[in-house]
């Protein structure tokens, strides 16, 4: 006779079997995780530190190849150009890090980083505040001086970074008003790197978070987003996390629907996928766009 049983082996161990002939091993552990939100996984395992050495790390990080000179290459071009500049620039979903804001600090005074995990903020403090286990994003902050003529040298540019970065704010780029219960005055620009495919669940989520992000600019602010394509986890130690996997064809479409007026848009395709078992992503992406109105 067909029944349900369900043994508690160990503290972890769970079988279950509809007529005990076929058993199936499930771990306590393995039953919960899968009940956990995309929130809650972040939470338990995206450790800052992890993160930083899987993917930023001296002569290891895995976004060191092609991520971080697409990245720094395209913000240093725009930057550079004088066309995107203001008083304040709002960066969302910054976790640890800050190298994409290196270039940004000469053309913005006063800019807020975010995020919605309370680690990251702790360690986004304690690089702001020089703190001695800070991470070190000096390697980076040199490709930065270079493209820039090296004309001021890393500490420099780091210590102007800091002097920009007025707040470390908590935020749920989810939310009608991500900076809840804070409503913050509009921003000159929204930046916003690696953040909305991890943050989306899916191309729906994309779009109308993109359209909601209007909110935070002033008429004729500009936005600047950064992520990848196709990227369904990334690895933080040994967990991976899951991310909504965007196609090319949809990111044109979300920013003109969302209201924007596109007016840059590059993708590069990945080369090297010799560690595709740490992230799974095909190619990266970089939209600039323009809320209507005047400034
Ligand atoms: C892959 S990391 C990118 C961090 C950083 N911007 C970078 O380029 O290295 C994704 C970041 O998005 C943040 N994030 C995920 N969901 C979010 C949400 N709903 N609101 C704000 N930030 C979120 C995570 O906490 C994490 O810091």
């Amino acid at each position: 006779m067909e029944f349900l049983a369900c043994l508690l082996m160990s503290d972890k161990t769970v079988i279950r079997s509809s007529n005990l002939k076929g058993l199936i091993c499930l771990s306590i552990e393995d039953t919960m995780e899968a009940s956990l939100t995309k929130q809650e996984l972040l939470k338990k395992y995206f450790n800052p530190k992890d993160y930083y050495d899987i993917s930023y790390a001296k002569g290891k990080g895995i976004l060191l190849g092609e991520w971080v000179p697409f990245v720094l290459k395209n913000l240093h071009e725009l930057f550079s150009s004088g066309s995107v500049k203001g008083d304040t620039l709002t960066d969302i979903g910054s976790g640890s890090s800050i190298y994409h804001l290196v270039s940004a600090c000469r053309s913005f005074k006063n800019i807020t980083t975010s995020d919605l995990l309370e680690q990251n903020l702790i360690q986004q403090k304690k690089w702001l505040n020089k703190e001695p286990d800070m991470l070190d994003w000096s390697e980076i902050v040199q490709i930065v001086c270079d493209l820039e003529g090296n004309s001021e040298k890393v500490e420099e540019k780091e210590d102007k970074l800091r002097r920009a970065v007025r707040d470390v704010l908590k935020c749920d780029v989810l939310k009608k008003n991500p900076f809840e219960p804070l409503v913050l005055p509009p921003a000159d620009c929204v930046l916003c790197c690696l953040c909305l495919e991890s943050a989306c669940k899916d191309v729906a989520t994309y779009c109308d978070t993109v359209k909601n992000l209007k909110n935070l600019l002033k008429p004729g602010g500009h936005i600047i987003v950064l992520g990848t394509i196709k990227n369904s986890y990334y690895s933080v130690k040994e967990k991976r996390i899951p991310t909504m996997p965007l196609k090319e064809e949809d990111i044109k479409k979300a920013y003109t629907d969302g209201g924007y007026e596109i007016l840059r848009m590059e993708s590069k395709r990945r080369e090297d996928l010799s560690l595709i078992s740490i992230a799974d992503f095909q190619g990266f992406y970089f939209v600039l766009a323009r809320k209507p109105g005047k400034c």
